[in-house]
C-alpha cells in the first residue's frame, strides 16, 4: 500500500519513517525539535515529526503507539495514551509525549519517539433494535467468565 506523504521538516527527506524489519508493524516516528526537550516527571509536551499523511481511504486509520523500549525503560508514552489518526487528516502527525515516570527524560532532536500502524478500519452504521438475539455470554463482563 502507498501512502501520500508532504515532508514538513526537511530533515526528514533522508530518513522517513520506514518498517526497521521485513516483519515490522510500526514505522518509528521522529521527534522534529531543534533542541533537546526534557520532559520533567510527569510533564507532557505535543511533538511535531515533520511529516503529514493523508491516507485518503476512510478503510484505512492510522494509530500511534508507544515504543516499548521507551515507555518501559524510561516511561515515555503517550498523553493520549493511543493517538488516532482520521484518513481525512492532512495536517503534521503529532506525538503526545508524556513522561510518566519519577525521573527527568531528555528527548534528543530526531529521537524515535513513537510509532505509526496503519489498521484498517469498518465505518459502522446503526441499526436501532429493542432486543438483541442471545449470545453465549449476553451482559457478562468484567471477569464474569471467572479467572483462571
Ligand atoms: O496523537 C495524535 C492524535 C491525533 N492527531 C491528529 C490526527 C487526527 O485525525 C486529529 C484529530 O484527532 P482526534 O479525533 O483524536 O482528536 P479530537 O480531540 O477528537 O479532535 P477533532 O475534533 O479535531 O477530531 O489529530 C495527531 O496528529 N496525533
Ligand atoms: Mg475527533
Amino acid at each position: 500500500m502507498k501512502i501520500d506523504v508532504k515532508i514538513l521538516d526537511p530533515r526528514m527527506a533522508d530518513q522517513l519513517p520506514a518498517y526497521a524489519t521485513p516483519g515490522s508493524a510500526g514505522l518509528d516516528l521522529r521527534a522534529c525539535i531543534d533542541e533537546p526537550l526534557q520532559l520533567a516527571p510527569n510533564a507532557w509536551q505535543l511533538v511535531p515529526t515533520g511529516i503529514a499523511i493523508y491516507l485518503k481511504d476512510p478503510g484505512y486509520a492510522a494509530m500511534i503507539l508507544p515504543r516499548s523500549g521507551l515507555g518501559h525503560k524510561h516511561g515515555i508514552v503517550l498523553g493520549n495514551l493511543v493517538g488516532l489518526i482520521d484518513s481525512d487528516y492532512q495536517g503534521q502527525l503529532m506525538v503526545s509525549a508524556w513522561n510518566r515516570s519519577d525521573t527527568a527524560f531528555t528527548l534528543q532532536p530526531m529521537e524515535r519517539l513513537a510509532q505509526l500502524v496503519i489498521v484498517p478500519v469498518v465505518q459502522a452504521r446503526f441499526n436501532v433494535v429493542t432486543d438483541f438475539p442471545a449470545s453465549a455470554r449476553g451482559e457478562g463482563g468484567y471477569g464474569s467468565t471467572g479467572k483462571h
